[in-house]
């Protein structure tokens, strides 16, 4: 095989009370990498479209190919050479997994043109290190989803634990990006390192909540779940309008609403894709009315994740 493409869809992680646990992958947008062996051996990345020449090119700095170069570490392969082409079709610093989809696209096209070395799951680890560099931290919330698809739970990160649950066929998510930049390193930066017990318990108990409601398809007590008492009310501060577009969505058929990872995204959970219309149509007029333009995108939960495309 001389060349593949390959394409990794963009996530909601944190999913209200799940901070660095919980994650799911949308449908679309998605980031694409096409890979073309040339005989010089060394990862050169020859393209990128949709970033505004935002992104760096050296391989060792952008989360595509750092991934390959741990891979290809690891498997002790030094003469390969190989020209990447990233294709963004999602903004950067956005809380839809920008860095992860770039890093899962990139990491599977390369085990596919070494002719499928490892499996989806052991591949996570080196998707887990192009959020390293993105963000400065190697957390799995992105990258999980759109490496296996479905809803993902990390248990435990040393050793790294990782597993889906099932979700209900009708439930919808509704991603909403407001035209303003926040880069993870920053929204992580202002996060408290300590929680009172209070707060762990009411958390604890949306975590077991959340989990049992998609599992058993109890949209009431997936409703009543998601609440986060930890990292909304630090981060939302960082977003404009976010109480309004929050009650927006809630008072238009959603079962809850919080902040797509990092932000400034917003997402929503709905039963139902009229809900979930709905809402997303609610949430971009609140934020038109304070004149911030934002995209919307209504998916059902992707259970396949990244996809090898030839
Ligand atoms: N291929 C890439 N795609 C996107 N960002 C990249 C890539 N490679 C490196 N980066 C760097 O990662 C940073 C953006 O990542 P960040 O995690 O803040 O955004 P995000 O992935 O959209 O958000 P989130 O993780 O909250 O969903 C930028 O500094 C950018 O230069
Ligand atoms: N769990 C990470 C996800 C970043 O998208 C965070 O909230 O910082």
């Amino acid at each position: 095989m001389n060349s593949v493409k390959a394409f990794a869809p963009a996530t909601v992680a944190n999913v209200s009370c799940g901070f660095d646990i919980f994650g799911f992958a949308i449908q679309e947008p998605g980031d694409t990498v096409e890979l073309y062996k040339r005989d010089e051996p060394g990862i050169v990345i020859t393209d990128i479209t949709g970033d505004e020449g935002r992104l760096p090119r050296q391989a060792e700095k952008n989360s595509v190919t750092v991934v390959m170069l741990a891979l290809l570490k690891h498997l002790g392969i030094k003469d390969l050479g190989c020209e990447v082409v990233l294709r963004k079709n999602m903004p950067l610093g956005s809380g839809m997994g920008s860095s992860a989809a770039s890093a899962v696209a990139g990491v599977v096209a390369m085990n596919e043109l070494l002719g499928n070395p490892l499996s989806r799951k052991e591949l996570l680890p080196f998707a887990m290190e192009g959020e390293r560099i993105a963000s400065g931290s190697a957390h799995a919330d992105n990258v999980g989803p759109s490496l296996l698809g479905g809803f993902v739970v990390i248990r435990s990160y040393n050793p790294l634990d990782i597993f889906t649950i099932p979700v209900p066929e009708d439930l919808y998510c509704t991603l909403v990006h407001p035209d303003i930049e926040i880069n993870t390193k920053d929204a992580r930066f202002i996060l408290r390192n300590e929680v009172s017990l209070k707060n762990t318990i009411a958390q604890m108990g949306n975590v077991a909540g959340l989990v049992a409601g998609l599992m058993k398809a109890d949209y009431d007590l997936i409703s009543r779940s998601m609440v986060d008492v930890i990292i909304e009310p630090v981060r939302s501060i960082l977003i404009p309008e976010f109480k309004e577009v929050k009650q927006a969505a809630i008072s238009n058929g959603a079962l809850g609403c919080s902040i797509s990872g990092a932000g400034p995204s917003m997402f929503a959970l709905s039963q139902g894709i009229e809900n979930a219309q709905n809402a997303g149509k609610a949430m971009q007029e609140r934020f038109a009315s304070a004149g911030i333009e934002s995209a919307v995108h209504v998916s059902g939960i992707n259970q396949g994740g990244a996809v090898v495309l030839q």
